[in-house]
Parts: C-alpha cells; sequence; structure tokens
C-alpha cells in the first residue's frame, strides 16, 4: 500500500483538484493500492482563523464567510455542506457573543476544512466510478487531548486504522481527513503545525506502507529556496537524517515529527509535483549518500537578542537564569552563541516573542543591571538565520569568505558538533543575497559574477563582444557565469538584472537613461546582485573619482583606464587603503602593454625579492607603429600617424600619446609597482607635439597634422647612418630609493639593436634585475589594439572570479 498525501495547494479550485483525481485515476489503473491522506484545499485553513477571529472580535465576518462557502462549491454542483457549514454558523455566533474562543473551539472550527475538502474528493472520486470512501480521520487517531498540538496515542490510533482498514480492504480508496483527530471523550483535536503530513505518516508507520507520496506544488526539495536562488537545484536523494536536519531549519515541507514515524518503519518519503507528474521528485530514504548533501535553509520572522556586561565573565549560572526565564514563559531560544570571554550572549527567538523576552530579561536582570554587571539587553529585528545543512568547519571558509567579500558580515553564527551543520544570523536586508553568494559557493554550480561596464568605445565594446560570445563556454568549463548587468557610456545607462544579449547597443539607445555611479549602485542592492566587478574602460579622469565608492559598496575593479594609477601619490595610497579596508581587489595588467602579462611579472619579481635596477622599452603601442612605420618607410608621419589612429591604437585623444603623458603614465604605474612614490610631475618628458599644436579641440588638431611632417622628416634626416627612431620610456637610479628616475624620450638607436628591431604595433621591455645582471628579462608583443586590450581585461575579470575572492 502507497499512502498519498496532497496538500492545499493540489486541492484548490481549478486545474487542481482535477488533476489530483486524475493521479487517483492513474495509480488505481495501474493496479496500485492506494490511501490519501488530504489537507484543507487553498487557503481554507487561514481562512477559517481569520473568521474566526473576526467572530472573537465582534467583526463582522459573515461576509468573508459567505465567500468561504462560495469558493468551496464554486467549481462543483450536486454537493451539499449544508450541516457542516451550519455547525460553522453556529460556532462563529457562539464566539462571537462570548467574544472568545478556546482551543476547542477553534480546532472544532479548523477541522472543517479537512472534512469539506476529503468529501469533495470523495464525491469526485465516485462520480469517476472510483470506489472511494470518506474517512473521518476522528474515527482513527486518538490523542491525548491537548488540543491545538495534540499527540496521538499510538497503541490505540494504530489498532483502529488497522480494523479500519480490514473494512475497507484496498479495492477502496480510503480519503481520510489530515490534521484533525479526537480525545478519547471524542472531541476534536488537532496534530498542530504540518498536521495533514502528520496524520499521512503516521497512517503509513500504522500500515506499514511500501512508501509515503507527498504531492505539493514544488518539484522537490532544493537546494535553497528557488523563488531567492534562482540557481537553487533540486536534490534527488536523501536520508531521513538529513531531511530531519532541513526539517528544523524550516524548510517548511517537512517537519521534524512526520519524519520519525516513517524512520521507525523505514519507510522511503517521496516529494512530488502535482502538476509536474514527469517529475521523480525527491525521495527520503535512510540510505545516506557518501558525499553528503548540502542545502540552505532559512529561518524568517525571528529576532535577534543581545546581552552584554562586563560583569559576566566568569558568573556562574547566566544562560541557565536565561533559558529559565524564558521557558517560564514558554519562549523557545533556537540558536545561541557565546563569547568566550562570557561578555556577550547572543540568542535568537521568534520575532513575536522579541519585546516579551526583552522585558523577562530585564526583569530577571535587575539586580545585575543595579550592579552593573549588565549593560545591554538589546533586539536586533530585521534578522534571519541561515543554516548550511550538511557543512562542516573544515570548509566553511570559503562560504564565509565569500560573504566577507561581499560585504555581509554575519551578526553570529554557531555549528553543531556531530551533526553537519552551521547556522548564522545575517540582517533580513542582505537574506537574498547572502543565499546566493553562499550558493554559489557550496555547490558545484555556476558562481555568477555581475559586472558593470563602463565605456563601451573600442576598448569596451570589444570586451562586450567577447564576453558575449564566450559566456556559454566559460560557464560550461569553468563554472563561472559572467552577468553584465549594466553598460554604460557618459552619457547613459543600460540596466538588466539578469544580464545584457547581443542587441545592447541598441537597447541602450532606445532605452538607455542618464544616470550617476550611485544608481548602478543602488540597482546591484536592490537586485541583491552578489560578486560585483565595475569595468573602467573610459578614459576619465572623471570617472575615477567613482572608485572609492565603488569599492566601498561591495565592487572589484578592473581598469584599462590608468588614469586612477597615476594621480597624486596619496590617491594611489587611499585607494588601496579602501580596497584592503573592503577586502576588494583592483587589477590593471592592461594599463601598460595592452595585453602583455607585464604587471603581473613585476609584481611577481617585486613579490619574490628579485631587485629590479631598470625597466626600458618602447611601451607606447602607437608611437612604436608610428616610428617603426616611419622610420623604415618613405612616407609621411601624418599619414602614418592616420593609420595608427584608425587601427585603434592610440588614446581617444591621439595628442596624449604624442605629448608623451602616455608612456609617463606607463612608467608612472611601473615604478609604483617597484613601491617607488614618484609623482606624476616627476617624470621627464620630451613633448612630440610643437608647442603651438598643444592646445584646442582634438578635431582642429588633427586638421593640422602635416604640419608634423616637416618637422619628423628632419629628425629621420639627421639620423646617423642605420640608425632608427624610438620613443622609449626608462626607469633608472637607485631604486631602493624612495623615487627613481623616470624619462620618456625620442631616440635614435642603430637598426640591429634590440630596440631597433621592434615591428608593428610590438612593444618591448627589458626589466634589468640584479640576478639576471646585464641580460634583461625581455617581454615583447602587441602594445596596443582594441582586441589585445579587451582580452587583457576579460583576463583580470576572469582571475578575479576565479581568485576564489568571490
Ligand atoms: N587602445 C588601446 O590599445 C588601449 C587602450 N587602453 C585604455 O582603454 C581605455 C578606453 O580606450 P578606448 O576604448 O579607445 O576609448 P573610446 O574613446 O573608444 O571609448 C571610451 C568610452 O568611455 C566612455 N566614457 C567617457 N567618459 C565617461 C564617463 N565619465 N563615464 C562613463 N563613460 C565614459 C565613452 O562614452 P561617450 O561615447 O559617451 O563619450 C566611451 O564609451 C582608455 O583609458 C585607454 O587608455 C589601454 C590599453 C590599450
Ligand atoms: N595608446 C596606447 C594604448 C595602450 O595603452 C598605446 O599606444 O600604447
Amino acid at each position: 500500500m502507497k499512502i498519498l498525501k496532497f496538500g492545499g495547494k493540489s486541492l484548490a479550485n481549478g486545474k487542481a483538484i482535477g488533476t489530483v483525481v486524475d493521479i487517483i485515476d492513474d495509480n488505481i489503473k495501474r493496479g496500485e493500492k492506494i490511501a490519501v491522506v488530504l489537507s484543507a484545499r487553498g487557503n481554507t485553513t487561514n481562512e477559517l482563523e481569520e473568521i474566526l477571529e473576526k467572530a472573537s472580535k465582534n467583526e463582522d465576518y459573515k461576509e468573508q464567510f459567505a465567500a468561504f462557502k462560495r469558493y468551496q462549491l464554486e467549481d462543483f454542483k450536486g454537493i451539499n455542506f449544508d450541516k457542516e457549514y451550519e455547525t460553522l454558523d453556529k460556532l462563529f455566533e457562539g464566539v462571537s457573543l462570548l467574544g472568545d474562543y478556546s482551543k476547542r473551539i477553534k480546532d472544532q472550527v479548523l477541522s472543517h476544512g479537512e472534512v469539506i475538502s476529503a468529501k469533495l474528493l470523495t464525491q469526485l472520486l465516485q462520480e469517476k466510478n472510483i470506489k472511494a470512501h470518506f474517512t473521518d480521520s476522528r474515527t482513527l487517531i486518538k490523542t491525548d487531548g491537548e488540543f491545538g498540538n495534540a499527540q496521538p496515542l499510538d497503541k490505540l490510533s494504530k489498532e483502529n486504522v488497522i480494523k479500519h482498514f480490514e473494512r475497507y480492504n484496498g479495492a477502496t480508496v480510503n480519503v481520510i481527513t489530515g490534521f484533525i483527530a479526537s480525545n478519547t471523550k471524542d472531541e476534536t483535536t488537532t496534530l498542530g503545525r504540518n498536521g495533514s503530513n502528520y496524520t499521512a505518516s503516521l497512517l503509513a508507520n500504522y500500515l506499514e506502507a511500501e512508501e509515503l507520496q507527498n504531492f505539493t506544488h514544488v518539484d522537490g526539495i532544493y537546494t535553497a529556496n528557488p523563488d531567492l536562488v534562482p540557481e537553487a537545484k533540486k536534490i534527488e536523494k536523501l536520508s531521513f537524517k538529513e531531511a530531519n536536519e532541513l526539517a528544523y531549519f524550516g524548510t517548511n515541507i517537512l517537519h521534524a515529527k512526520t519524519i520519525i514515524p516513517l524512520i521507525e518503519k523505514n519507510i522511503p518519503l517521496r516529494i512530488l509535483n502535482t502538476f509536474n507528474q514527469n517529475d521523480n521528485g525527491t525521495l527520503i530514504t535512510s540510505e545516506t549518500s557518501e558525499k553528503g548533501i548540502k542545502s540552505l535553509s532559512v529561518l524568517e520572522d525571528v529576532a535577534l537578542i543581545n546581552l552584554e556586561g562586563r560583569g559576566l565573565l566568569g558568573k556562574v549560572g547566566v544562560d541557565a537564569r536565561i533559558f529559565r526565564a524564558l521557558a517560564h514563559k514558554n519562549i523557545s531560544v533556537s540558536i545561541i552563541s557565546q563569547g568566550s570571554s562570557e561578555r556577550g550572549i547572543g540568542f535568537i527567538v521568534q520575532a513575536d516573542k522579541a519585546n516579551e523576552a526583552k522585558s523577562i530579561l530585564e526583569l530577571e536582570f535587575e539586580a545585575d543591571f543595579y550592579q552593573q554587571d549588565v549593560s545591554t539587553i538589546a533586539i536586533e529585528n530585521e534578522v534571519s538565520v541561515i543554516s548550511i545543512i550538511g557543512q562542516d568547519l573544515s570548509t566553511f571558509h570559503k562560504p564565509y569568505n565569500a560573504l566577507i567579500k561581499n560585504q555581509v558580515i554575519p551578526l553570529l553564527f554557531n555549528n553543531t558538533v556531530s551533526g553537519k551543520s552551521v547556522s548564522l544570523v545575517v540582517r533580513k536586508i542582505q537574506l537574498h543575497k547572502a543565499l546566493n553568494v553562499i550558493h554559489g559557493e557550496i555547490f558545484e554550480i555556476s558562481k555568477k559574477i555581475n559586472i558593470a561596464i563602463f565605456g563601451h568605445g573600442l576598448v569596451g565594446g570589444t570586451l562586450i563582444d567577447q564576453i558575449l560570445q564566450t559566456a556559454e563556454e566559460i560557464e560550461k568549463r569553468k563554472k563561472i557565469k559572467l552577468n553584465i548587468f549594466a553598460v554604460a557610456n557618459s552619457r547613459k545607462v543600460l540596466l538588466h538584472k539578469n544580464g545584457i544579449d547581443l542587441n545592447w547597443k541598441a537597447e541602450l539607445e532606445k532605452e538607455g537613461n542618464v544616470y550617476m555611479v550611485n544608481d548602478v549602485i543602488k540597482f546591484a542592492n536592490k537586485c541583491h546582485l552578489e560578486n560585483l566587478i565595475a569595468i573602467d574602460n573610459t578614459a576619465s579622469k572623471e570617472f575615477t573619482r567613482n572608485y572609492l565608492g565603488l569599492v566601498e559598496n561591495g565592487f572589484d575593479l578592473v581598469s584599462s583606464n590608468k588614469i586612477a594609477n597615476t594621480l597624486s601619490f596619496d590617491f594611489y595610497k587611499e585607494l588601496r587603503t579602501t580596497l584592503e579596508n573592503n577586502q576588494k581587489h583592483y587589477l590593471y595588467e592592461t594599463n601598460v602593454g595592452a595585453g602583455l602579462p607585464l604587471i603581473d611579472t613585476i609584481k611577481l619579481l617585486h613579490l619574490s625579492g628579485e631587485n629590479i635596477t631598470r625597466i626600458k622599452g618602447v611601451f607606447s603601442g602607437s608611437l612604436s607603429y608610428l616610428f617603426n612605420t616611419f622610420s623604415s618607410e618613405g612616407r609621411l608621419f601624418s599619414e602614418v600617424l592616420h593609420e595608427a589612429i584608425n587601427k585603434g591604437f592610440t588614446e581617444p585623444d591621439p595628442r596624449e600619446d604624442l605629448c608623451g603623458n602616455d608612456v609617463g603614465r606607463k612608467l608612472l604605474i611601473l615604478a609604483r609597482e617597484l613601491d617607488l612614490s614618484n609623482e606624476f610631475e616627476d617624470i621627464n618628458i620630451d613633448n612630440l607635439i610643437p608647442e603651438n599644436l598643444r592646445e584646442g579641440e582634438v578635431v582642429s588638431f588633427l586638421e593640422r597634422i602635416r604640419e608634423l611632417d616637416l618637422v619628423y622628416q628632419k629628425v629621420k634626416e639627421t639620423q646617423e647612418p642605420d640608425h632608427v627612431l624610438r620613443y622609449i620610456g626608462d626607469l633608472w637610479g637607485d631604486l631602493s630609493q624612495e623615487k627613481g628616475n623616470l624619462d620618456v624620450k625620442l631616440v635614435s638607436v642603430p637598426r640591429s639593436s634590440a630596440l631597433g628591431q621592434v615591428k608593428g604595433s610590438d612593444s618591448i621591455f627589458e626589466i634589468y634585475t640584479e640576478s639576471y645582471g646585464d641580460q634583461p628579462i625581455v617581454i615583447q608583443g602587441a602594445g596596443a589594439g582594441a582586441a589585445v586590450t579587451a582580452r587583457g581585461v576579460f583576463g583580470d575579470i576572469l582571475r578575479l572570479a576565479e581568485k576564489g575572492n568571490h
């Protein structure tokens, strides 16, 4: 025999209840022996409770009662609940007259929900020629008589059930009311929270059923609530022990007491979805999987009480007094944590009991307050408890670090010693984000990285294309889901919680909004987005003013923009301190040498104690192209410059390259990597732009660039034979001092030298160190271009995503 239990949502009007009839019909056609246990339909129990409450307050309840009656028969003709309605009428009238009701009356009222539900389904089955028999569980399950939360008298109930099923021996489908029972005086009692599930598992136990199937409106038990964690996955199988932990921590399909009768007889429990019969649901058995399961469950509607005082140190019996005082008023403590200094004790109670608990403790510790042993008893409302089931402390650092990186600082945490679970108390406002962060960290599913891209010109636009083209592959290979939730230029932003698509450019133009960077931060917070990265692909100084705010609001930074690293040394340090304080990272590999792995190499050499004595080379891709081509071909300087601009090698304003600022910035960035505290003003720069062309708009400069031809033709011609022009950066001097020497200049070198042989838009960096002596480490390759730069930025994003720092 199988027990099929259907919850309220499965029995609601419309398609639902018809589906239940079909499920039962299918089982019978397959020759299954079944018994059916039902909850009240839809929202019936809550409705009855509300009507009762209104009646007790002498409010007009009749309208709601009429609506209740209409709902029950809305879709069904030819069935009559006059008897039930009459009883309910009398009960409500009595309560209204008395202005109060007892738990006994409440049980009588609520019992009608299950009775109506079971009677209706019995009739619907009979109309389908199924032999169905309405079974009022009050005639079977006998209890100790505690109204509202009765305990079954097992021996008596079991005898009743077995006798009943001997009479209705399997050819008949017993349709049994869940939740309700009766005491030995035949008065109605109810089985408390999750009562219908309890009835079903009691029946399964008494009848030694082969399986209990619990039909709900979800596919089974998930790794987390899918409404809060879109990436949550269904758990196919779990053990009773694991289910028990989940039940305790608020997974509302299960309740500890409903599992015990099943464990006793080793009866499997299957959680199924009435509305998705193709799914096998979650099977709960006594077998424990080797790997163990992990799941997140949440307790809401709780409050944190914090009791503190210097005088608590070493005092005996403080905890006992807290528990005793609260227990006296029936207030349960669910999670408690105490510092080893014993100066502070934090614990969780139900939210609606928090004020009462505080008053009780204030009374209990009145004398301690007076003696200044206790200083604070405070309530922190708006908190939630997240429990990571299946988590032990050996790997707890992973979700914990991820939370901290995402600026979720738990208020309190504790673990169970034998069972594997860790619970954290977090602010309610951070619950959503916290769940997603932990979930992404503990499951082998994709970790979502939420990216805001500022600047979508040559580099930014190419980066977006690269991400969109490869995101799927990266998710498959690396389990990293890249979600671009914001794209912005200097005027507008396009925000999409679930990520932009290939149509982003048109959408930004059409639907983008004027914005401040703060709007992007607010959007990320509102949508509870985790693992945030802001990418600066602008060339704007103004934009770098947003860096500190972004970091303080939980963003890591990646920039191709070099400005932030070359502002004052004070800002440089402030940014690093802010990053450290917020445990955030800033990567900028493309700042020097575009896609070449230069900064990382220098960082590593410096970190490992290698003494770098000089860095010299062609730092600019555009100027490399310009002088390589101009030196070897008989073409005009202006013509080659135009080509470099068109190939996307130059800065948005090409004068930034020609005036030497861009190379100067790169040199300064490398110097600062070596802990030198140089300022931009310390750099000696050969400006390649004649003074009369330095001011004004870019357009007017470009209109006049032919004026450069004569100047550089002369420079070219006055070189020694077999020499070529190169624009170089040179960091030299005693680099163990506070500051180094930084030179940016145009030089003429033999064509056969290392610098002289550089081709195309290649950059070359010679890194001289103490160990390597006169033989420098050389890094050479494309030093500019949108594709290589975007690829470098992409690399930084993946490095952040993979660092475990998300
Ligand atoms: N090209 C290369 O080889 C390399 C470039 N880089 C760096 O890459 C960066 C981008 O260069 P590139 O793509 O050529 O530049 P583009 O001029 O092509 O694009 C710049 C983008 O930034 C946007 N922008 C400008 N100011 C702001 C602001 N205040 N807020 C938000 N968005 C803004 C622009 O929007 P709008 O159109 O509205 O102005 C535009 O979308 C530069 O810092 C450059 O130094 C680094 C290494 C190599
Ligand atoms: N304009 C720059 C681009 C890379 O930083 C260059 O030419 O090197």
